[in-house]
C-alpha cells in the first residue's frame, strides 16, 4: 500500500463573474493522491489551473467543492495544523523590500509558530548561498537571489510538503541547476515535493510522477518513465535541395510527411525507443538520390502532446 501524504478529492473551483468578466471554472472535480516522499510534477499550459490547485491546497483560495486532507487533517477545518505542514514557493516575491534576508526568513518561521532555531536558519541560508547576504535588504538582491529567498522562506518552518509554483520561470540555467539539486537534497531528507511547470524537460528531469492538467481537468497521472514514453516523440526535419511533389514509395516504411510545399521532409520518431530509425532512413534517402542541405530535430511541444492526449488544442 502506498503512503498518501496529501489527498485531493473532488476539488472544483469556479471564480464568480465580476463586472463584465464571466464566471471561470478553473478546476473540474480533481482527484489526486500525493505519495509521501515523492517529487510530483503538475504539467500543463498557461491557465490550466495549476496555481489555483496549489492555492486551494495552501488555503489561499477556497474550493467550490471537494476536500483536501494532509495526513488525514482537513485543510479547511484544521487549517492551521494543515498549513504548517506546507511550504509554498510562489512565482513572485511579495515581501517587505526593506527587510533583511535574515529577518524575512526568520519571520516566516515564527509565522507558523515554530520555536526559533538559529542553527537551522543559518544552515538553510548557507545551503541556498544566501548566508553572505543575510544582512542585505531584499530590494538590493538580484532576481536569482530573490528567488532563493522565496525558497528559504518556504522552508523556514521545516515543512513536510514543498510546493514550487513554476520554479523555472524567469530563472537562469545556473540557478535552475542549483534549484534542482536542492530539491533532490530535500527529497532525500524526506520532504514531499510538488512542482508546477509547463516545461516537459523540467518534469522529465525532476519528477517521480507526473500529472497532466489542461483546462482545469487532470487528464492523467503516471510514473515519469511511463509518461515520457508516451510523450517522447521527436521529429527530424530535412530541408531538401530539390522540393518533392510526393513521398517516394521507397520511404513509406518511415511514414514521413512533406511540409513547406515539399521543401521539408519530416520524420517523426520515438526518442525513447531503442532504435530511432534515423540511420536507415538517411541511408534510404541517399539510395533514392534525395539530397538535403540542412537537418534539424525537435521535441514535440507540450501543445502537440495535448493534441495527442485530448484531441484538441489547449
Ligand atoms: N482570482 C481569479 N479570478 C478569476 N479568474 C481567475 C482567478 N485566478 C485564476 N483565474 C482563472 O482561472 C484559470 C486558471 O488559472 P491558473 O492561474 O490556476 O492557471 P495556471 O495553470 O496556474 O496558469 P499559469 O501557468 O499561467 O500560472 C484561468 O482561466 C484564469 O484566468
Amino acid at each position: 500500500m502506498t503512503d498518501t501524504i496529501l489527498s485531493i478529492a473532488g476539488v472544483s473551483k469556479t471564480y464568480a463573474a465580476r463586472g463584465k468578466a464571466p464566471a471561470v471554472t478553473a478546476l473540474h472535480a480533481v482527484d489526486l493522491d500525493i505519495r509521501r516522499g515523492e517529487i510530483f510534477a503538475l504539467l500543463g499550459p498557461n491557465g490550466a489551473g495549476k496555481t489555483t490547485l496549489i492555492s486551494i491546497v495552501c488555503g489561499i483560495v477556497v474550493p467550490s467543492t471537494g476536500a483536501i486532507t494532509i495526513d488525514g487533517i482537513d485543510t479547511q477545518t484544521g487549517y492551521r495544523q494543515a498549513r504548517r505542514r506546507i511550504g509554498l514557493v510562489p512565482q513572485e516575491l511579495a515581501t517587505d523590500a526593506f527587510e533583511s534576508v535574515l529577518a524575512t526568513v526568520s519571520f516566516s518561521r515564527r509565522l507558523f509558530g515554530r520555536a526559533a532555531n538559529a542553527a537551522y536558519i543559518e544552515q538553510l541560508l548557507r545551503d541556498l548561498a544566501l548566508w553572505d547576504k543575510r544582512n542585505a535588504k531584499i530590494m538590493e538582491l538580484s532576481g536569482g537571489m530573490k528567488r532563493r529567498v522565496l525558497i528559504a522562506k518556504a522552508l523556514a518552518h521545516e515543512p513536510d510538503i514543498l510546493f514550487l509554483d513554476e520554479p523555472s520561470a524567469g530563472v537562469d540555467v545556473a540557478l535552475r541547476r542549483d534549484m534542482w539539486n536542492m530539491v533532490r537534497g530535500l527529497r532525500e531528507r524526506g520532504v514531499t515535493i510538488i512542482l508546477t511547470t509547463h516545461y516537459i524537460e523540467e518534469a522529465e528531469e525532476m519528477a517521480d510522477r507526473v500529472g497532466v492538467i489542461a483546462k482545469g481537468k487532470l487528464l492523467l497521472v503516471d510514473d515519469k518513465t511511463a509518461l515520457m514514453k508516451k510523450l517522447g516523440k521527436r521529429q527530424l526535419d530535412l530541408t531538401l535541395v530539390e522540393p518533392l511533389a510526393a513521398i517516394p514509395p521507397e520511404l513509406a516504411d518511415w511514414h514521413p510527411s512533406l511540409e513547406h510545399d515539399g521543401h521539408t521532409l519530416r520524420y517523426v520518431f520515438d526518442a525513447t525507443g531503442e532504435r530511432t530509425g534515423i540511420p536507415s532512413f538517411l541511408n534510404r534517402l541517399s539510395e533514392c538520390g534525395i539530397a538535403f542541405k540542412d537537418l534539424e530535430t525537435s521535441k514535440s511541444s507540450l501543445e502537440d502532446i495535448f493534441v495527442d492526449l485530448v484531441g484538441e488544442r489547449p
